[in-house]
């Protein structure tokens, strides 16, 4: 479902991805590893159709998602490493993604509830001025929500304490189904569990692609 074909990304002299090929299909649930700088995020911002490469393709369905990247990103739910500046309150932001995504709001509330962010006393709070933590929860309720073929976690849990991890993963076993989950994480422990097939990248390639049990 997502293929990656001799993809290279090079920002200046800089190679961050150096032909790149790799497939992931539905049931592969898998962590994406690596020293820092070894080209995890720019191949999953590839995939999402962020960059143009400077050679390879990518293709999500079999469509390109540079040119399709409406109906490609329709298809995936991505939480960044990083939370996007939005000046939203969250009331709004319900809104804006049960219109433009087609999700529940009663499903967002649901998986914010599970999360334990506390979305009633939050709701008119701008999404910019909630903590690492709580921006985070609100983020992977709307992912789980939007209940997509393919979710996309990159560190996902790099702001959550230790409860709202074991709650994270504890949902994301129950929503596995048919899907593709791609995790970047440096914490192979937290997702052994969940995961069938690891990938290691370093210096812009993957370097090893391993299927294991989960
Ligand atoms: N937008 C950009 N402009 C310039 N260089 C970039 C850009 N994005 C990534 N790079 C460079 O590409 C290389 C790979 O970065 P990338 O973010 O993909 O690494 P990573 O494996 O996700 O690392 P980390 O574990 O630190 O998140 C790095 O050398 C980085 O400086």
């Amino acid at each position: 479902m997502i293929k990656v074909s001799n993809l290279t990304k090079k920002f200046g002299s800089h190679t961050s991805l150096n032909n790149v090929s790799i497939e992931f299909d539905k049931n592969d649930y898998v962590a994406l590893m690596g020293p820092n700088g070894a080209g995890k995020t720019t191949l999953i911002r590839s995939i999402m159709g962020y960059y143009h490469p400077n050679a390879g393709e990518v293709t999500i369905k079999g469509l390109n998602p540079i040119k399709n990247r409406t109906k490609v990103l329709d298809a995936i739910s991505f939480v960044p490493q990083l939370p996007p500046p939005i000046k939203l309150n969250l009331d709004e932001l319900i809104q804006y993604i049960q219109t433009s995504s087609n999700v529940e709001r009663d499903l967002i509330m649901h998986y914010a509830n599970e999360m334990k962010l506390d979305i009633k006393n939050n709701l008119y709070k701008s999404f910019f001025k909630l903590s690492g933590g709580m921006k985070q929860k609100m983020l992977i309720a709307i992912s789980l929500a939007k209940n997509s073929e393919i979710i996309i976690y990159d560190e996902p849990t790099a702001n959550l304490d230790p409860k709202a991890r074991d709650d994270f993963y504890r949902l994301l076993k129950e929503n596995e189904k048919e899907k593709i989950s791609l995790f970047v994480t440096h914490r192979l422990d937290e997702v052994k569990d969940i995961v069938n097939r690891q990938v290691y990248m370093d210096l812009g390639e993957i370097v090893s692609d391993d299927r294991v049990q989960n």
